[in-house]
């Protein structure tokens, strides 16, 4: 991390005490300035107050936390987490109660609604809204048959404070400051949720980019950000434009992709590379290696460790078949088959496995991630510490499942099948049991661009940049000679994204042999990122 002195944008955005809203552009220390702000106003906050501060990852979550609690510096009561944990803790389970009766700590989260309950509801909504949950009591049914559906959670937690004065009572009385990162990827529920929040007198800020707008096909919308820029009787604008992590060149060439007429930045040296690797993405990977152990023996980028690269490419598969061919150690965060389970019980499962093999590393950490709800109403947390404590010392396969059974049995999970079989695949392959452990400096870091979000590295390789690759591409009416390229704009977002990532050099590939949809390698052409003519001159 670079020493960190807030430029004269930042420090306006720290000393403003008002509602605003960040717009922020990569590497421009939207984090830095969230955190300072975080620690400026709870010093000031008395001791059963807090704020609330919402990030789109738990990963992301646990860092800021650990930034603002940096010094034994005491956040008092506030809240960080992701807006769906949010919803869960602070409104759904307390609250729910009052407006539609039951008992909601005997119910089930679920990621993904299956039959029969997606016929509950009349349409299977991408991103339910408040108004939707006013309108279908198939929402209700589903909580009476004792499911909460995580898609629906801000919906849910605004027609909480829409019906019950008592949840309005508790957040205003406990909450003095409402944050939401990555505003770019919020719904539209999460936006009304936050307007809501204001409006109960919540001091709000959101921070966001809308050309780092990846996520639209969940139901993310980057207007809404645009929305809290224009409305500026509520919000006051601020805008840091300053990349601190990336050589001016990669700026340059990021920033032509989004915009033709950017004025360029004077530099002396251009550290993006275009490379064409004749072969597969198995061939170029070995090529690559060769480079990569030679960067790293000599320290070129400023790289101390392997850690410092990543790999970047738009699908899973195309990951796949690069560390195949990789010769150096690597680190893949793939999906992995508990990811494609999809439910709360495989959620359960991934954080079981990461505190058995040390990515969590103490009993509290998970209990606080997995736990903490349940403890509120049943204070065994003896047990619960001994029953986690156990899965470190067992490595019999068919042991660890019963264990986390019976884990999955204290948070009402009953239904475990779908998971036991993935966490068996897991224990079977090392490279998938690898996710679950601390971060390793002599692995290379291997992602797909989606995955690579807020995160930073010395030295990108991105990948996929080929036609029918990225960006996607589709053929209408069987028309094979005018492909048409149907989510261009957030895939430009998902290629800016993962240019940023690169702080010294950003290598972009294309190999010659593309593998196609029926798995067979044919000649590629460069993508239509790669034809642009503004980006011309602008590359080594
Ligand atoms: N004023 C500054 N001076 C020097 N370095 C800075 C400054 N502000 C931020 N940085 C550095 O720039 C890098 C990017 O900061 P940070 O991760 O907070 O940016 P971000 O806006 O959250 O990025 P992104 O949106 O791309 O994830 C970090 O390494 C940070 O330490």
């Amino acid at each position: 991390m670079k020493t960190f002195t807030p430029t004269t944008q930042q420090q306006a955005a720290i000393d403003y005490d008002g509602s605003m809203v960040i717009t922020a552009c990569p590497g421009s220390g939207k984090t830095t300035v969230m955190k300072e702000k975080i620690r400026k106003i709870t010093r000031e906050l008395p001791q059963h107050k807090g704020v609330i501060a919402i990030t789109f990852t738990k990963k992301a979550s646990q860092e800021l936390k650990m930034r603002c609690k940096h010094n034994a510096h005491d956040t008092k009561q506030s809240f960080f987490g992701t807006i769906d944990s949010f919803c869960l803790k602070e409104l759904i389970l307390p609250f729910i109660s009052r407006v539609w009766g039951g008992n909601p700590t005997e119910c089930k989260v679920v990621k993904r609604l299956q039959n029969p309950y997606l016929l509950f509801i009349k349409e299977e909504y991408r991103s339910p809204t408040v108004e939707n949950i006013f309108n279908d009591d198939g929402f209700k049914r589903l909580y009476d048959s004792g499911l909460l559906w995580m898609n629906s959670f801000a919906a849910m937690a605004l027609y909480i404070l829409r019906r019950s004065a008592a949840a309005e009572r508790y957040i205003k009385a406990k909450y003095s400051h409402v944050f939401i990162d990555e505003y770019q990827d919020s719904s539209v529920s999460q936006h009304q949720l936050f307007e809501k929040l204001h409006m109960l007198g919540l001091t709000a800020t959101a921070v966001g980019d809308i050309s780092q707008s990846i996520y639209e096909f969940r139901g993310g919308n980057p207007e809404l950000l645009n929305g809290l820029v224009n409305d500026s009787d509520n919000f006051k604008h601020f805008e840091i434009n300053i990349n601190h992590r990336s050589h001016d060149s990669i700026v340059n060439y990021a920033s032509r992709l989004l915009e033709p007429s950017f004025q360029l930045i004077q530099c002396a040296h251009k550290n993006i590379f275009r490379r064409e690797i004749v072969g597969n993405l198995k061939d170029a990977a070995k090529e690559i290696s060769n480079w990569i152990s030679n960067w790293i023996e000599n320290g070129e980028w400023e790289i101390t460790k392997a850690s410092d690269i990543a790999i970047l490419a738009k699908s899973e598969k195309s990951l796949r078949l690069l560390t195949s061919g990789l010769e150096v150690n690597y680190r893949i965060y793939s999906d992995n088959p508990l990811d494609e389970v999809g439910t709360d019980c495989s959620e359960l499962y991934s954080h079981l496995l990461a505190f058995k093999y040390g990515a969590i590393a103490t009993t509290q950490e998970l209990i606080e991630i997995k736990f903490e709800h349940v403890l509120s109403r049943d204070s065994n947390i003896a047990s619960i510490r001994k029953a986690i404590r156990v899965i470190r010392e067992i490595e019999d396969v068919e042991q660890i499942i019963t264990k986390f059974q019976e884990l999955a049995l204290m948070l009402n999970i009953n239904e475990t099948a779908a998971s036991d079989i993935a966490v068996r695949t897991i224990l079977q392959q090392y490279e998938l049991i690898k996710q679950f452990m601390p971060l390793d400096e002599s692995e290379v870091q291997v992602m797909t661009l989606h995955k690579s979000k807020g995160l930073e590295f010395k030295v990108v390789f991105h990948f996929d940049l080929e036609e029918w690759s990225f960006p996607f591409q589709r053929v209408e009416n069987n028309d094979w000679n005018n492909p048409i390229y149907p989510s261009l704009a957030q895939d430009t977002n998902l290629h800016y994204v993962g240019i940023t990532r690169a702080e010294n050099c950003c290598v972009l590939i294309r190999v010659t042999l593309r593998q196609n949809s029926l798995g067979n390698f044919t000649q590629s052409a460069p993508s239509y990122f790669l034809r642009l003519p503004q980006l011309e001159g602008l590359y080594g």
